[in-house]
């Protein structure tokens, strides 16, 4: 079977994780196309993948089989009206936080829209999507997003555009959550006399490790908290801190913001 043409709108950091897993994955270079106004992005490209990246949007677009939208939402519009002309035949693949598939098809004219919330740990083959496709998209065209995407990491469907916004809020900006945690673990341990390196060592490795025991395991990760922490100990005394300070209740409040967030850049940059 012949590959699809993929057209990449935006070819920043996002775009780059999912270019790079596909031409790993033996997709042709002349297969892609991406359009990528920034100058010093277009050379990174072709540092990076030997990719000739269009400066704008032309009629070469009509070629492809499958647009992917990795614009920051704010500047959609911008980017779809120069598209708008040569894409309705293309399935529509947005990894843009809180662009609704409504304003999708609105901009492009094109029926089948799948939307998706990768994450940046798709860098290195270890990310999730959340996907969510609209009624007119095809098992095929499902199986496609699939396998574009494989490289990068695991995919998970959701039945309801609006799990999207929840998907965004958990996983999309989860590993800020994380790196968050590990700064903060990080500095703890510098200012209790660790080098900068050691503590940098052992948070990396402790969260690493972590997540790979709660992974691998058939226990809950409160079984495995609890299995650390023994009454009277060290762990029990540093969560009992940590439930002082209402650390659950706030990384909650956290998440629910950044879902508020997704609901309001779609109701903002909807069409
Ligand atoms: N970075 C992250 O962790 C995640 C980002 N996303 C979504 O991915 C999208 C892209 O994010 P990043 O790759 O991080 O941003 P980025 O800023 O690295 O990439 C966006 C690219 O679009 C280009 N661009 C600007 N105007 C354009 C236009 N008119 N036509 C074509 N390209 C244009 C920019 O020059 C830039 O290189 C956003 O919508 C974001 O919500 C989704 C999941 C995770
Ligand atoms: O912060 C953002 O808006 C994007 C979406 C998910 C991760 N980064």
């Amino acid at each position: 079977m012949t590959q699809p043409v993929i057209a990449f709108i935006g070819g920043g950091n996002m775009a780059s994780a999912i270019i790079g897993g596909l031409l790993k994955a033996g997709h042709p270079l002349e297969q892609l196309i991406v359009v990528e106004p920034y100058e010093p992005q277009r050379a990174k490209l072709a540092a990076d993948f030997g990719l000739k990246a269009l400066e704008a949007a032309d009629s070469s677009l009509a070629s492809a089989d499958l647009l992917m939208w990795a614009v920051k939402p704010q500047l959609f519009a911008e980017a779809a009206a120069p598209c708008a002309p040569y894409v309705a035949r293309a399935l529509q693949l947005s990894v843009m936080a809180g662009i609704r598939s409504e304003t999708l098809v609105r901009a492009t004219g094109a029926a089948r829209v799948v939307r998706a919330m990768p994450n940046t740990p798709a860098l290195i083959g270890q990310g999730i999507a959340g996907l969510y496709a609209r009624p007119e998209v095809s098992a095929a065209d499902k199986v496609l997003v699939e396998q574009i995407l494989a490289p990068t990491g695991d995919v998970l469907w959701v039945e309801r555009e609006t799990d999207l916004d929840t998907v965004t809020a958990l996983s999309g900006s989860g590993p800020a959550y994380f790196f968050y945690f590990i700064e903060a673990m990080m500095a703890a341990g510098v200012e209790l006399g660790l080098s900068a390196e050691q503590a940098r060592q052992l948070a990396l490795a402790t969260c690493a490790g972590a997540a790979a025991l709660a992974q691998q395991s058939s226990e809950s990760p409160a079984t495995l908290r609890e299995r650390v922490t023994s009454k009277g100990g060290t762990t029990y005394a540093a969560l009992s801190s940590m439930q002082a300070d209402g650390v659950a209740e706030a990384i909650q409040r956290a998440v629910k913001a950044a879902g508020q967030r997704a609901r309001e850049l779609g109701d903002e940059f909807g069409a």
